[in-house]
């Protein structure tokens, strides 16, 4: 199983039309159908303009927009219909009518409509609709519906002919790999990613690949680096082994035997580390705490890594700190924890203790992350090769996904640069002050239950999730919200005992409160980076990738707010 690996925002390809998504039924004239959602991320423009036509016809966007009923932006599934009216004298439209787009959270004007644009109607769509589609009434326009929900959900463009995959495949077939199953492909929400050239069925293998393929901290001491390797003490880390080799052979360039690997390589990450300080600062408290974190400890990792590159100035002709400088051991630290796959080998002697259990595994590692796949991958004795074969079948031309983990999108973001769309496992932490910001400030004994959750581990992991608040998090309330006279009874409020109705009801309605309080706070933020992709158009990407996980933040929170409504009818 891959160990840290991806980011988010790899790249979407240019915005193409699709003609299998023009459809003309129940319209006069030509419809062409579009989706702003995917024009704004791919361009990045926040403004569109409409191409000139050589013939009236109608243009139809579905929006993503406002709630108009909870005032809550882009709440999933609310779409609006807009149609460019064709002009009544029949002349051609100019091209210059431009429609503005705010995918934002600015709930006041969602969008601004030109003169000759009218919004028609609005409709609530079931999760995951394709806003790109016209919701035909009939049967076939159903199971035309359903197949280009299927279809635009995974279709990939195929990406085998470009230079740098023909020559990767060139180098792995010299090392006895050769893939029958998968190909390169561009996909429109993951990125690059793998692609089935057939339909894999449940247990099939997937991917093997040969050992010779792997980069591990024995190809690192077998190499010219491996005598200062082992010369220098304090022993190297297995990590800081592997990050010297990648910059090593980075700068070999075309002298290096791992270049068609190192080619295929992102030249840079959307891990926490490479985001710019007014980014992080938009992210959720704990994540930023993270983020700090993350930040310090690579800066660390450089600074305590210099005196040991210095000892390998005579392997190279230029100065060691232009070779190992800041940048490049950022990109090979991010390269191997958003990369690396799980594969424990032998200790090398010259290493440090600490556990080397990280190989980059070329090809196999174009893999993109899904929460909702099962699969087995560990490094096969018989075969020699490491293997991933899947628990579920895939069809034909469909994205091949693994699973990094049963990660929340916090811990996605922060190791690989991403946010998973729909998460399972997402969640939105309650940080300590915003769970006591709307606890009685009179209650004497708060000091005291505050301790006895510390000291019961009650005070980290609390969340709001898609049922509503977790199990812990409304302990702790409970706990916090005793009655005085109830207060010998905290351990059974731990053992998840019920004390009394107003326990019950009071821990509720705090939960409520915090939840409210953190719609506000998230759709304030969205609010802010919308207005910040407007303004700082160089940190678009950056700003989109927190947009994605405070937007699925937002989702969850309103569902929780609304189970959080079941549940107090269900005690009052
Ligand atoms: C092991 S690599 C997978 C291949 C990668 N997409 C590439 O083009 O090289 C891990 C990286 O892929 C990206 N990734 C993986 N799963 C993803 C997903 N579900 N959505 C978006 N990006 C994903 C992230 O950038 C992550 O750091």
């Amino acid at each position: 199983m891959t160990r840290s690996p991806l980011m988010r925002t790899a790249a979407n390809p240019g915005y193409s039309e699709d003609p299998s998504t023009y459809d003309n039924e129940n319209s006069q004239v030509p419809i062409r159908k579009t989706s702003c959602g995917k024009l704004l991320q791919e361009n990045q423009q926040p403004m569109q303009s409409f191409p000139a036509e050589s013939e009236p016809c109608q243009i139809k966007l579905l929006i993503r927009m406002s709630d108009a009923e909870t005032e809550l932006p882009l709440l999933e599934g609310v779409c609006i219909e807009i149609f460019r009216i064709p002009r009544q004298d029949g002349a051609p439209d100019t091209g210059k009518e431009r429609l503005r787009l705010a995918l934002g959270p600015d709930s006041q004007h969602p969008v601004q409509l030109p003169k000759n644009l009218q919004p028609l109607s609005s409709r609530h769509l079931p999760r995951n609709y394709n806003c790109s589609m016209q919701k035909g009434r009939g049967r076939t326009s159903r199971i035309r519906r359903r197949k280009l929900i299927r279809g635009s959900e995974s279709r990939g463009v195929n990406e085998s002919h470009k230079p740098e995959f023909i020559e990767l495949k060139k180098w792995l077939k010299d090392r006895n790999f050769e893939d029958t199953n998968l190909t390169p492909a561009q996909f429109p929400g993951t990125g690059r990613g793998l692609m089935t050239k057939k339909s894999l069925k449940a247990g099939q293998m997937i991917i093997s690949l040969p050992e010779s393929c792997l980069l591990t901290t024995d190809t690192v001491i077998r190499s010219s680096l491996g005598a200062y390797i082992t010369k220098w003490k304090p022993s190297p880390s297995p990590l800081l082994a592997l990050c010297t080799f990648l910059v090593s052979e980075k700068h070999a360039g075309h002298r290096s035997v791992w270049k068609p690997y190192l080619d295929i390589l992102p030249k840079s990450y959307t891990c926490p580390v490479y985001l710019k300080p007014e980014v992080v600062n938009l992210l959720p408290e704990p994540l930023k705490a993270k983020a700090r974190e993350q930040r310090d400890s690579v800066q660390d990792f450089f600074a305590s890594s210099r005196d040991f590159f210095s000892s390998l100035q005579p392997l190279f002709e230029e100065a060691i700190d232009r070779v190992f400088s800041y940048s490049a051991l950022l990109w090979a630290w991010c390269t191997i924890n958003t990369r690396a796959v799980y594969l424990k080998t032998r200790r090398q002697a010259c290493l440090s203790s600490e556990p080397d259990t990280c190989a980059l595994a070329p090809y196999l590692d174009l893999l993109n992350h899904s929460p909702n796949v099962q699969v087995k991958a560990a490094f096969n004795e018989e075969t020699g090769c490491y293997e991933i074969r899947t628990a579920s079948s895939c069809r034909k031309h469909a994205e091949v996904f693994i699973c990094y983990g049963p990660h929340d999108n916090h811990r996605l973001l922060l190791e690989y640069g991403f946010v998973s769309l729909c998460n399972p496992h997402a969640c939105v932490y309650v940080s300590r002050e915003i769970l006591v910001r709307y606890l009685p400030s009179t209650d004497k004994q708060m000091n005291k239950k505050i301790s006895i959750l510390k000291d019961h581990g009650f005070m980290a992991n609390l969340t709001f999730g898609w049922d509503g608040p977790s199990w812990r998090l409304l302990t702790a309330l409970k706990l916090l919200c005793l009655e005085a006279e109830k207060f010998t009874c905290w351990s059974k409020v731990l053992l998840g005992e019920v004390i009394s109705d107003t326990n019950e009801k009071t821990s509720l309605n705090i939960a409520q409160k915090i939840c409210y309080y953190l719609i506000e706070e998230t759709t304030a933020v969205l609010q802010k980076v919308s207005h910040m992709k407007d303004e700082k158009v160089s940190s678009i990407n950056q700003l989109t990738l927190v947009e994605t996980l405070r937007t699925e933040e937002l989702k969850i929170l309103k569902a929780s707010a609304e189970a959080l409504s079941s549940l107090q009818t269900t005690v009052t």
